[in-house]
């Protein structure tokens, strides 16, 4: 079905559909890499690739040749390249295409919103408080929906209920599991002394040390919260999608992990 045409090119619905979704799909790659050193390779990538489709169109063979052969490594390169972008981005869609948040499903939801929290956050708070007050410095990853079994194989294994005391003893300063990240998965402490990525996002304030860093890289690349009590001022933070919120009461930090946990799609989703 022609919908236009512009001089010799004519412009057909499915072509319209076509470029449509580039379009979104360009959009939605700028919103994930704008701000990070993968931009800069994504421009020059494009910069080749649309030098070659010059070249090509202008039957320049040996230019077009070469340009071919670096195109094809190019898409190896990218996998290498984007491998953070492109797991956030298979997160997102994975994410967005979430059965349980299909409307049919939620026919079927019959629990209730309070008994759903199958974590111990009064004791994870407790535990908080009192690391904030000895400045001590902690680096709590919660998830809801992935085991981060990744992460969790760059520590060792804990795989212990929940406990104000086991919190505490883990972030003891003279304690030989104090370094790193601990892990929480099903209401459970799952690892300690786990390394996270460190983000590479530029706008963080060189203030913030790689404990910082190391939190807001975890929730870049997976659905989870980092709560952070800083040894340098005994402040705690609530880090989710990228963003962090520093120095918050315990009453805030409460709030916000139960509104994660409850998957309350206004106060979870990531921000960009
Ligand atoms: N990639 C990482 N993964 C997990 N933990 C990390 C990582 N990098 C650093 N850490 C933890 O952060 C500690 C260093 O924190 P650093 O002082 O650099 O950060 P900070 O953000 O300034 O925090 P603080 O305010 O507590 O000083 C390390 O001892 C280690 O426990």
């Amino acid at each position: 079905m022609l919908l236009f045409s512009v001089g010799f090119l004519e412009i057909n619905f499915v072509d319209f559909l076509d470029i449509l979704l580039v379009s979104v799909l360009l959009f939605h790659m700028y919103k994930l890499i704008k701000g990070s050193v993968a931009l800069k390779i994504f421009v020059g990538g494009l910069s080749i690739y649309l030098t070659y489709l010059v070249v090509k169109a202008t039957d320049m063979e040996l230019l077009s040749e070469i340009l071919s052969q670096f195109i094809d490594v190019g898409v190896i390169a990218a996998f290498i390249l984007f491998q953070q972008e492109i797991r956030k981005f298979l997160l997102i869609i994975g994410k967005s295409t979430d059965f349980k948040n299909f409307p049919l499903f939620q026919l079927f939801k019959t629990k209730s919103k309070e008994t759903e929290i199958d974590l111990d956050i009064p004791s994870i708070i407790d535990a908080m408080k009192d690391m904030s007050g000895t400045n001590t410095g902690a680096l709590i990853v919660i998830s809801k929906d992935d085991a981060l079994q990744f992460y969790a194989e760059t520590g060792d294994y804990v795989d212990a209920k929940i406990s104000k005391r086991l919190l505490l003893s883990i972030f003891f300063k003279n304690s030989p599991m104090h370094d790193g990240a601990c892990l929480i998965y099903k209401n459970r402490i799952q690892a300690a002394r786990c390394i996270l990525p460190v983000s590479e996002n530029p706008n963080i304030p060189a203030t913030m040390g790689l404990r910082h860093r190391a939190g807001i890289g975890m929730t870049e690349n997976t659905n989870c919260i980092v709560l952070i009590v800083s040894e340098e001022t005994g402040q705690m933070s609530f880090i989710q999608g990228g963003v962090i919120d520093h120095n918050i009461s315990a009453i805030e930090l409460r709030g916000k992990i139960r509104n994660y946990m409850l998957d309350d799609e206004e106060n979870n989703s990531p921000k960009s």
